[in-house]
């Protein structure tokens, strides 16, 4: 019987082995660039990166890094974001995650992180490690010329001014307004440095030569405020009879108004050749649909989930969100994962107010029974209890413990996240 792969954190000399194992699990061309080793070697935690290594090999990757992620409510929450979780198929199914993931989060427990987030790549692979899908994404095509919007438009009438920009107005006026963005979002999560220049082709083109530059535009309000950033790509596809049939596709459109929202929607679909848009992943609850004079034109063509998120430490992941309503309940947490006691696992008093809440471990009766999942898919407002309870995930001791439940933890808007990590 062969020796079991060693898993460790990396040391630099081992990255470049360590990407190719990386490629190698996300099927991409497996050998990395020198340009995408030297970017990854300057932005790495090696810290928080492992590897299990069988022989020389690198056979399984796993990094994780800090974020601070919006809860309900507008505080930001520090995250242990999950990412790039590979097994090579020649190791899979060894319990070579589940040992990463074990490591990496009692680090993250211990180092006094809220919840851990990461966006999966296949549902059925998380919830057994108490990550619960907590903020779902949604796509629409539209069918521009069906959208009843007056195609004569020519910008907006509300004395705002839309503006074609390049990559390093973007980078100027970006993250300042992202700022303003997630903190008005839950489900939002922070973007670096590095973000902004992937985004705008500062380092794309080196990572990746067939990287194309994007359209970028601004939407600023009367008084000069940019309100909204829109990046946006576009083909080249004419039919037959010389019509163009442009599809213009989505990278990044955040607003910090229903004004720049609708602005930037209506720009996009004013756009000569543009026939049809596709709006990449928007809020499930998104406005575009009924910002159309014509809602079906935006056809659905994703509903899925997207940003996962496993509560470490309950007390404060309640405390941090606010409430809709006052009210009170008590929740018994089953955690349990690897044949131990996860660190959710408990019962909590949850004393919820509009203006904040306190959460204390008690050993009053609970009102629900629920695992750390179901409470990760309620935290941020995206789930019903009464839904999980008819589903039979959540058990109800007290009748009117659902609908308690539903209304405190539910939200006026859908939770978002934008980004993938
Ligand atoms: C945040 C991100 O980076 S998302 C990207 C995740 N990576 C990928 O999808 C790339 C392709 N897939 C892989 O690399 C691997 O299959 C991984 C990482 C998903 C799983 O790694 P493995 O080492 O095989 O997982 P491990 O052996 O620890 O499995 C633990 C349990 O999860 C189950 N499991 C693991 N992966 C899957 C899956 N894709 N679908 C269903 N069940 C899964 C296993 O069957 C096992 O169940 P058991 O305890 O009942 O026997």
């Amino acid at each position: 019987m062969p020796a079991a792969p060693e898993i460790r954190t990396l040391t630099e000399p081992e990255l470049a082995d360590w990407i190719r194992a990386l490629y190698t699990g996300f099927l991409r061309p497996p050998t990395p660039t020198p340009a995408a080793v030297a970017h990854r070697a300057a932005t790495f935690d090696y810290s928080r990166t492992r590897g299990a290594f069988d022989a020389d090999r690198c056979v399984a990757t796993f990094r994780s890094f800090p974020q601070q992620l919006t809860a309900v409510g507008g505080a930001a929450v520090p995250a242990d974001a999950i990412s790039n979780v590979t097994v090579s198929p020649t190791h899979r199914r060894r319990g070579l995650l589940s040992a990463m993931m074990t490591a990496d989060l009692a680090e993250a427990r211990e180092r006094g992180d809220v919840v851990a987030t990461l966006i999966a790549s296949e549902y059925p692979i998380y919830g057994r490690f108490g990550f619960g899908p907590a903020a779902a994404v949604a796509d629409w095509e539209i069918d521009v010329p069906r959208t009843g919007l007056d195609p004569r438009w020519s910008g907006p009438d509300d004395g705002g001014r839309i503006d074609l920009v390049d990559g390093a107005a973007v980078r100027k006026a970006g993250p300042e307004l992202h700022e303003r963005f997630r903190a008005r979002g839950h489900g939002a999560v922070d973007r670096d440095d590095r973000w902004w220049q992937l985004a705008t082709g500062q380092v794309g083109p080196a990572l990746d030569p067939s990287w194309t530059e994007p359209f970028h535009v601004l939407y600023r309000a009367a008084d000069g405020t940019v309100e909204g950033l829109l990046t946006y790509r576009a083909d080249d596809t004419w039919g037959d009879a010389k019509l163009p049939m442009n599809t213009a596709t989505v990278d990044d459109l955040i607003a910090v108004t229903p004004a720049a929202e609708r602005a930037l929607w209506h720009y996009l679909c004013s756009v000569d050749f543009v026939t049809t848009v596709r709006t990449g992943h928007r809020a499930t609850d998104d406005l575009l649909p009924l910002l159309l004079p014509n809602p079906r034109a935006a056809r659905p063509v994703t509903r899925a989930d997207w940003l996962w998120v496993r509560v470490l430490d309950v007390v404060r992941a309640l405390e941090s969100r606010t409430y809709a309503v006052p009210g009170s309940l008590v929740l018994e947490i089953a955690d349990e994962y690897g044949g131990r006691r996860g660190p959710a696992a408990g019962r909590y008093l949850l004393d919820a107010a509009p203006d904040g809440a306190r959460c204390v471990a008690t050993t009053r009766s609970p009102a629900l029974t629920l695992g750390a999942a179901e409470l990760a898919a309620l935290w941020l407002g995206e789930e019903s209890a009464a839904r999980l309870a008819a589903l039979g995930r959540i058990t109800v001791h007290d009748p009117h413990a659902a609908a308690t439940a539903d209304a405190l933890f539910r939200t006026g808007r859908a939770p978002w996240c934008p980004d993938v990590f």
